[in-house]
């Protein structure tokens, strides 16, 4: 099953998150699934927070910023009736704003569930509800704004 990230357009596929063409970066994978789209990603120890063992923040914004944005894409394709790589006009969404609630510490070395939900999509904004879940835990939760990319002349 094709990652939406894997749809990205080859300008668009340099993201440190997400990016399939950044060798350095984290290639965080998020699909499709009925009302709701989902990723998993295991940060590397590497990415030690503050409190031993658990997850350093920024890395869990990271998560919800390219998860957010490519959940915001597919949503818009799909109220557009369309499927991503038909061949029209990509659809890429930026994060205008992110809010990032962090619930409970999150722990390294354990699968994290990251998943999102359409709250509205007008014009150009899309409104992204996320979470991210480490053993049926969530341990944080956001809300994104994302604006449609549209290339300036
Ligand atoms: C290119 C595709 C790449 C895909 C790879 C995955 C990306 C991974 C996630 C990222 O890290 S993205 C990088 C971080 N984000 C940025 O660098 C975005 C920088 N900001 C901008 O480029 C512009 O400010 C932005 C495109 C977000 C908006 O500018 P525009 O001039 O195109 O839009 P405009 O100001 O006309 O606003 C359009 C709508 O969005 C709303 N909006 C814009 N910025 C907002 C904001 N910050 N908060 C809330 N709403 C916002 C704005 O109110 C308006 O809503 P309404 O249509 O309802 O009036």
């Amino acid at each position: 099953m094709q990652a939406i990230q894997d749809h990205y357009p080859a300008e668009f596929s340099h993201c440190y998150g997400c990016g399939p063409a950044n060798p350095h970066g984290f290639h965080l994978k998020s699909y499709i699934d009925g009302e709701r789209t989902h990723a998993r990603f295991t940060p590397a120890s590497m990415y030690s927070g503050g409190y031993p063992g658990n997850v350093y923040g920024g890395m869990l914004a990271s998560l919800l910023d390219c998860h957010g944005t490519a959940s915001a894409a597919a949503f818009a394709y799909r109220a557009q009736s369309r499927v991503m790589g038909d061949g029209g006009p990509p659809i890429r969404f930026v994060t205008g704003s992110l809010k990032v609630d962090y619930r409970r510490p999150t722990p390294l070395g354990v699968e994290l569930l990251i998943e999102g939900t359409l709250c509205s999509l007008e014009g150009r904004k899309a409104v992204i509800d996320l979470t991210l879940s480490a053993g049926g835990e969530v341990c944080v939760t956001g809300v994104m704004v994302a604006v449609q990319f549209v290339a300036k002349a």
